[in-house]
């Protein structure tokens, strides 16, 4: 029993030990599931936290981003804002009365919008102010509400802005103002004096609106026309002034009105503005159109429609001071009457768009109606004849002329050659000058002061003539009868137009010489063929004998169709066309008929002489040239040219072996050629190769003598003597010694020595010889042995005598010959004093002037050139 106990009890034992363990194990299960679960949740909350700073990271990029692209778009639409205000309301329209003043729109500039006030706001870098635009001209009426004193300082601001955008007379106001009389604007007043302003009295009001609407119905009916729905529209189409100035009706009134006038001020507001008829009212009820701008004013602040809930901050109004000084200077502007079209009127809205293969064509002023006046150029009309007395405008004419053509015609196509007969440096301008680097890019050729220099003129004629050729010649290749044809045919050759302008080109033909008859000749030429090879003259003049001696020539006069006369210019036009004579001032009467009696254009000129319009102008077009396209030749008859450094013998002395060439060139002057071509003498193995240069100027003597021993120089190997018999060219000399490389001196006591010294070895040498004629007589025979014999040798006399008679005498005497000066260079000698050293019997038609000297090279020469010496030494002192 009792081991039955026992096995129980160990049965219990067992089952309960083993009950015990499993517990413990279970236990310990959910122990480690605890702890696994905690550890999840550890980890779970460090995620967590981790996710929240990092979305917290995100947000604040996000955010920062947000707010930077935000500041960057707000800063972008704020300055679009601004410029688009700027642009909106430019000038006057927009500038703060502080600096306000008047600008004088262009002839196409639309009105924009005018400011009142401005509008703060935050782009989050601090407040801005803006300006506050409203509507106006060619847009709206404007209705204003609320407190009066500050509606009537928007409505000052407003027309002063008006009127300061457009041009005088081109704004007429009528202000009713039944409770001040006017009062209100009583600053406006001086306008009345041009007929600019009335005041409409109480009783007034009726008959102005029956007026305004008849004037609406005028517009329509007449102006508009059924073509254009409004004056803008029609104005921006043909690109010329307003056919009708702007009408605002300023109507101050709180009382209602009959309901006659209210029906005609309803018509008003719904049809006015299309016609140019604009209200500004202050409380009367304006019935609602798109067209009515209302503003809702309070002191110092105004909402308005066109700028929604922002609230504007009103500008104070603006001084009556001011407006008073404005309206004066308009009404005084306008008694003036009507400027003229300015410069940059004449200016295209793009430029060198322009071909001229079948013609030029430019504006150079506007009609009395405004519009502007274009001048023909091609095969008909092909030369123009302008002409007026002295300070009539020709000049400022061919500016604007000039102007015009070039900014429409780029050098590809257009090229001008440019002489001026009179004093003064009317063309310099066209040429890079010491301040300012820019030139006119089609400007080939620019000729200033050549009035004593008319072998320029004859010069460019020359040179025209030769393009005339080339032109014939290349059509004949392409059997082309005009340029256009020839252009057509040859599309890669360079054909420009070229239009020849000389002024007062009678200086050229004055003169009953051999260089006028040349002139005429040529022009006659260049006047009969150049229109079809596209060569176009304009010559002008202010002196009746210039162009009579034209119509002594008519195959010449007949080619100049285009005529234009400036006031009181006579035998411009046909005899019986008086239209010059009554033609007011800075006008011009444009004829392409000869000047026939009813071709007549009458013309405004812009002042074209202003340099700095000019110069902007010019500097765009400069920007714009081509790579190939250099600076004009400019000859300037006052100026000096310098001898060239390629003429020096600067750098290397010339190697004693190196090539010496068959018949160095002496260059002596600058021809007067288009070219700018030094003269030079050869100087060969031939008999008579020596220079006489004669006259009694030294500084002019010793510089031609200088500039023929230094291009010898910089030529080859050779050698040179000085001979200086006279103390005066001692100076000179001695600085020309000191920049040969080569050189030997010799005064008057040293002669026996030179001639000992000339020995013949081949190389040259050059004998230069100062003041011979103060050599005496017991050296003639001398001096002729060796002007006779010496070129063969290689040995030339390059000498100066002072005098024609004083070099035969040192020669030997009259009898002498004077073959063995085979050239010379005469400075101030007479022609006739020549007449031995000449082919032409009595000597060339010369008279002797400062700078210029008379060349002439036996074996080039049929008759002596005009050069001007080089200045080779500055210092004449
Ligand atoms: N349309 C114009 N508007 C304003 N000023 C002008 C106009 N035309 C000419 N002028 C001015 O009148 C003056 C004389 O003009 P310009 O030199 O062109 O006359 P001109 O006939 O060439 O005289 P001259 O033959 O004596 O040289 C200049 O000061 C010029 O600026």
């Amino acid at each position: 029993m009792g081991s039955h106990r026992n096995a129980l009890v160990a049965v219990v034992r067992q089952e309960l030990a083993e009950a015990r363990g499993t517990a413990r194990a279970v236990l310990a299960a959910a122990e480690s599931a605890r702890n696994e679960a905690q550890r999840r949740k550890q980890l779970i909350r460090e995620a967590y936290s981790t996710c929240l700073a990092q979305l917290a990271e995100a947000r604040e990029t996000a955010r920062a981003d947000i707010l930077r692209r935000t500041r960057t778009e707000a800063g972008t639409l704020t300055r679009n804002v601004e410029s688009l205000a700027a642009l909106y309301a430019s000038g006057a329209a927009g500038t703060a009365w502080r600096y306000w003043t008047p600008t004088e729109p262009g002839r196409v500039t639309r009105p924009g919008l005018l400011r009142i006030g401005t509008i703060g706001y935050d782009p989050g870098d601090g407040e801005r102010r803006l300006p506050a635009l409203v509507p106006l001209l060619d847009h709206a009426h404007v209705h204003l509400a609320g407190d009066r004193a500050a509606a009537d300082g928007v409505i000052a601001g407003l027309l002063l802005r008006a009127l300061g955008t457009t041009r005088p007379g081109d704004v007429r106001l009528t202000v009713y103002d039944p409770e001040q009389l006017g009062g209100t604007l009583a600053a406006f007043a001086p306008l009345g004096h041009a007929g600019l302003l009335s005041f409409v009295g109480p009783g007034g009001l009726g008959p102005v609106l029956d007026d305004l609407v008849e004037q609406i119905c005028r517009v329509n009916e007449t102006v508009l026309a059924g073509e254009y729905a409004s004056l803008a529209e029609l104005t921006e189409a043909t690109a010329g002034p307003r056919r009708e100035p702007w009408r605002i009706i300023v109507l101050l009134a709180d009382a209602d009105l009959p309901a006659g006038q209210r029906a005609q001020l309803d018509r008003i507001a719904r049809t006015g503005v299309a016609c140019g008829v604009h209200l500004l009212v202050r409380g009367l009820d304006l019935a609602p159109h798109p067209t009515v701008e209302r503003i809702e004013v309070h002191p110092g602040t105004a909402t308005c429609d066109s700028i929604g809930d922002l609230t504007v901050r009103l500008d104070a109004p603006p001084p009556a001071d001011r407006i008073a000084g404005f309206c004066r200077a308009t009404a005084e502007r306008l008694r003036q009457g009507p400027p003229p079209a300015r410069f940059a009127d004449l200016e295209p809205e793009k430029l060198w768009l322009e071909s001229s293969a079948h013609g030029l064509s430019a504006p150079i002023g506007d009609s009395p109606d405004g519009s502007l006046s274009w001048v023909p150029l091609g095969d008909d009309p092909p030369h123009a004849l302008i002409g007026g007395p002295s300070g009539s405008g020709k000049t400022n004419l061919i500016y604007a002329w000039i102007g015009s053509l070039a900014a429409r015609y780029d050098p590809g196509e257009l090229a001008f050659y440019l002489l001026d007969f009179k004093e003064g440096v009317s063309f310099a301008r066209f040429a890079p000058g010491p301040r300012d680097p820019s030139w006119l890019p089609q400007v080939r050729l620019a000729g200033i002061n050549v009035n004593g220099d008319r072998e320029f003129g004859l010069a460019m004629l020359r040179h025209l003539g030769e393009e005339l050729r080339a032109r014939a010649q290349a059509a004949k290749r392409y059997e082309a009868s005009k340029l256009a044809e020839l252009r057509a045919e040859d599309p890669a050759g360079h054909w420009p137009r070229i239009v020849a302008v000389i002024d007062e080109f009678q200086v050229l033909l004055a003169g009953r010489d051999a260089l006028a008859d040349e002139a005429v000749t040529l022009l006659e030429d260049l006047a009969r063929r150049g229109r079809s090879q596209g060569i176009h003259l304009v010559l002008a003049s202010q002196d009746v004998s210039g162009i009579e001696a034209l119509w002594g020539r008519s195959g010449l006069v007949g080619q100049f169709t285009l005529r234009i006369a400036l006031p009181k210019a006579r035998r411009i036009l046909a005899d019986t066309n008086l239209a010059a004579a009554v033609i007011p001032r800075f006008h011009a009467v444009v004829n392409a008929d000869s000047g026939a009696d009813g071709a007549n254009h009458i013309v405004r000129l812009p002042d074209a002489s202003d340099r700095q319009a000019w110069r902007t102008l010019q500097r765009k077009l400069w920007h714009r040239r081509p790579d190939t396209c250099g600076p004009p030749r400019l000859f300037d008859g006052d100026a000096v040219p310098r001898l060239p450094q390629a003429y020096r013998p600067s750098g290397r002395v010339p190697q004693a072996g190196a090539d010496i060439g068959s018949s160095p060139g002496a260059v002596l002057g600058e021809r007067i050629d288009v070219a700018a071509r030094p003269a030079r003498l050869r100087l060969g193995r031939m008999p008579g190769r020596n220079l006489a240069v004669l006259g009694t100027r030294t500084d002019e003597a010793c510089d031609v003598l200088a500039a023929a021993a230094l291009s010898l120089a910089a030529q080859g190997p050779a050698r040179f003597s000085l001979v200086c018999l006279d103390p005066g060219a001692e100076r000179p000399a001695a600085r020309l010694v000191a920049e040969l490389p080569d050189a030997d001196w010799y005064g008057p006591h040293d002669l026996d020595q030179f001639f000992a010294s000339l020995a013949a070895d081949g190389i040259p040498h050059y004998v230069l010889g100062y003041a011979l004629d103060a050599a005496g007589a017991s050296w003639r025979d001398r001096w002729r042995a060796l002007l006779t014999d010496g070129p063969e040798q290689r040995i030339h006399v390059l000498g100066w005598w002072r005098s024609v008679p004083r070099l035969r005498d040192a020669l030997g005497g009259p009898g002498a010959r004077l073959d063995t000066i085979g050239a010379w260079v005469a400075l101030d000698v007479q022609g006739p004093e020549l007449s031995p050293l000449s082919p032409q019997p009595g000597g060339p038609a010369w008279y002797p002037r400062a700078r210029r000297a008379l060349f002439f090279d036996r074996s080039v020469h049929r008759h002596p050139e005009v050069i001007i010496p080089y200045e080779v030494n500055s210092d004449h002192s």
